[in-house]
């Protein structure tokens, strides 16, 4: 039961009062890499939102790394979000400061003082990524797949169990895309952290099979539970 990282049952869940899917019913465990799928419009977000506490979940049970998604409220949601990390296609990085100051940014904010361990984790994170020498770059100075390495390193900063991604090879011509995916698969193979990845891009898929949830019809049908 311990290596359970996400498991979602019997879950309905909405978005501004109309039901977006029901009957949820999955679970995640360590080092699974999985892809969430399905056309615009059928859950994808609303799914990943109630993963982190973005969206209540009002009926069945839910529980994520180790957070109870029933008894979740606003107080809650900063412990869970500590736990998680959290990459979208978009980067977000912050673009007023160097990667190292944005690495810096976050671990402040999530209550980090020693100095001495905050640059060990940076440096820590950036090794990661393959980014060691490129901490004191801005943003604009670096490609699409090195902030995406960046939105990366961030989302490893608290030692996540599990890393929530949403398209994050969007943006991406397919050789970066190819990093990426790469870099993903070799975290959870490497630390044994899940990764859940909402993706629309199929040639990464095809390239890199792995278990898929595809929203569609209102249900969550999970690769793992059919019969092959
Ligand atoms: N804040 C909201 N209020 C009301 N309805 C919403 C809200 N957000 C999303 N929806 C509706 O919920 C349904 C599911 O949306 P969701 O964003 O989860 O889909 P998705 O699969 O992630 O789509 P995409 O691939 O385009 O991101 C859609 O019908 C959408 O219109």
């Amino acid at each position: 039961m311990s290596d359970t990282v996400v498991s979602i049952q019997r879950a309905n869940i909405y978005q501004g009062g109309n039901i977006v899917l029901r009957d949820v019913n999955f679970t995640v465990n360590k080092g699974e890499f999985v892809y969430l799928v399905g056309k615009t419009g059928t859950g994808k977000s609303s799914l990943l939102k109630t993963l982190y506490g973005e969206l209540t979940l009002t009926e069945g049970e839910g529980s994520v790394v180790g957070f109870d998604l029933r008894t979740m409220d606003w107080k809650k949601v900063p412990f869970l979000r500590r736990n998680l990390g959290v990459v979208f296609q978009d980067f977000q990085l912050l673009t007023d400061r160097n990667v190292h100051e944005n690495l810096r940014f976050v671990l402040k904010a999530t209550g980090w003082q020693d100095e001495r361990l905050i640059e060990e984790k940076i440096n820590d994170v950036l090794d990661k990524v393959g980014l060691r020498s490129k901490g004191f770059k801005m943003p604009f100075e670096m490609s699409g797949g090195e902030q995406q390495r960046v939105d990366i390193a961030r989302a490893l900063l608290n030692s996540p169990k599990l890393i929530l991604a949403d398209e994050p090879t969007g943006n991406l011509d397919p050789e970066t895309s190819d990093e990426i995916m790469q870099l993903l698969i070799q975290i959870a193979k490497d630390y044994g952290t899940t990764v859940l990845m909402a993706t629309h891009d199929f040639i990464v898929i095809n390239r890199y099979p792995s278990r898929m949830l595809k929203t569609e019809g209102g249900r969550v049908i999970d690769s793992a539970a059919v019969p092959a």
